[in-house]
């Protein structure tokens, strides 16, 4: 069909169809990865400028079309660049539902049936930090592996203890600063470094541990535990989301059932499912 805005999708088959569900599909997802962020509003002007481009190249503006044309041509590249986090937390989500990694033998980061975690080391570290106002993070490797999290600290591979949490968090060490990471039921690493959540609807009464806390929750399925150095509450957080101050029943019981899934041999109490707040 000719004129200006030529319409040629009146044959419409089996494949059109595909391609319109595909691209519905790969939208959804791009919104649900961006949501609550700033790069939504950034994927929102560019998809604005994609339209606009698309409506002038229709309408014959060729001047307009050429200037919007450029800034298309540089566009994949901005893209990448813009969304780095986006896009590599959207790899973590592929690699991670891929039958590779399923075929991986579990190696890094999941722990096996021999290596059950124990919550209560865990619960009793942070209750006694907690009293003393000393601020800890620890990360709960689950299926996504954050063994390139742990390079950025220091390698323990050391045994569960609440002793050993302790000497590591107290504020003497120097092991204190940072996160350190639980996986296969051995503290792999201290003093590690996580991506901060640059989501602006983070309270600002949350420090920048918390905010790592959700950065790494944001790439990964990890479960971290935050005792606050200013208020010495006890926190969890998983998917984005912070469940704060828990008290050592409810810490307890929400680890142990958030652990459960990838730890089989976890001993978990059963709370509500409702958020805490
Ligand atoms: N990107 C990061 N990765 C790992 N640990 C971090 C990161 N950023 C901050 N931390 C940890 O948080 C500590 C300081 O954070 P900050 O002073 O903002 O916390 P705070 O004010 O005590 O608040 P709160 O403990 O209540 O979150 C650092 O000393 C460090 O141990």
């Amino acid at each position: 069909m000719s004129g200006p805005f030529p319409i040629n999708f009146l044959h419409f088959g089996w494949i059109d169809a595909a391609d319109v569900l595909l691209v519905t599909v790969l939208l959804y997802q791009l919104y649900k990865l961006l949501r609550g962020s700033v790069a939504l509003n950034v994927a929102l002007g560019l998809i604005s400028f994609y339209l606009l481009y698309l409506v002038v190249k229709a309408t014959g503006m060729e001047l307009l079309t050429k200037i919007l044309g450029q800034f298309m041509s540089v566009g994949v590249l901005a893209s990448i660049i813009l969304f780095q986090q986006e896009i590599r937390r959207f790899l973590l989500n592929v690699g991670k539902a891929t039958a590779l990694e399923r075929m991986r033998g579990w190696s890094w980061g999941r722990p096996t049936e021999t290596a059950p975690l124990l919550v209560s080391p865990f619960v009793e570290a942070a209750k006694s930090l907690s009293n003393k106002y000393t601020g800890a993070l620890i990360c709960f490797t689950q299926a996504s592996d954050l063994s390139a999290f742990a390079e950025s600290g220091d390698r323990l591979d050391a045994e569960v203890s609440k002793r050993l949490l302790l000497s590591i968090f107290n504020k003497t060490s120097p092991l204190h600063d940072g996160a350190v990471i639980i996986a296969n039921g051995r503290i792999k690493a201290a003093r590690c470094i996580l991506p901060v959540s640059e989501n602006p609807d983070v309270p600002a009464s949350l420090g920048l541990r918390h905010r790592a806390a959700i950065g790494l929750s944001e790439i990964t399925d990890a479960v971290i535990l935050v005792v606050s150095e200013e208020t010495g509450a006890m926190s969890l957080v998983h998917h984005g989301e912070v469940h704060r101050n828990l008290n050592t029943a409810e810490l307890k019981a929400r680890l142990g059932e958030w652990l459960l899934a990838v730890h089989p041999g976890t001993a978990a109490v059963k709370i509500p499912a409702s958020p805490l707040r």
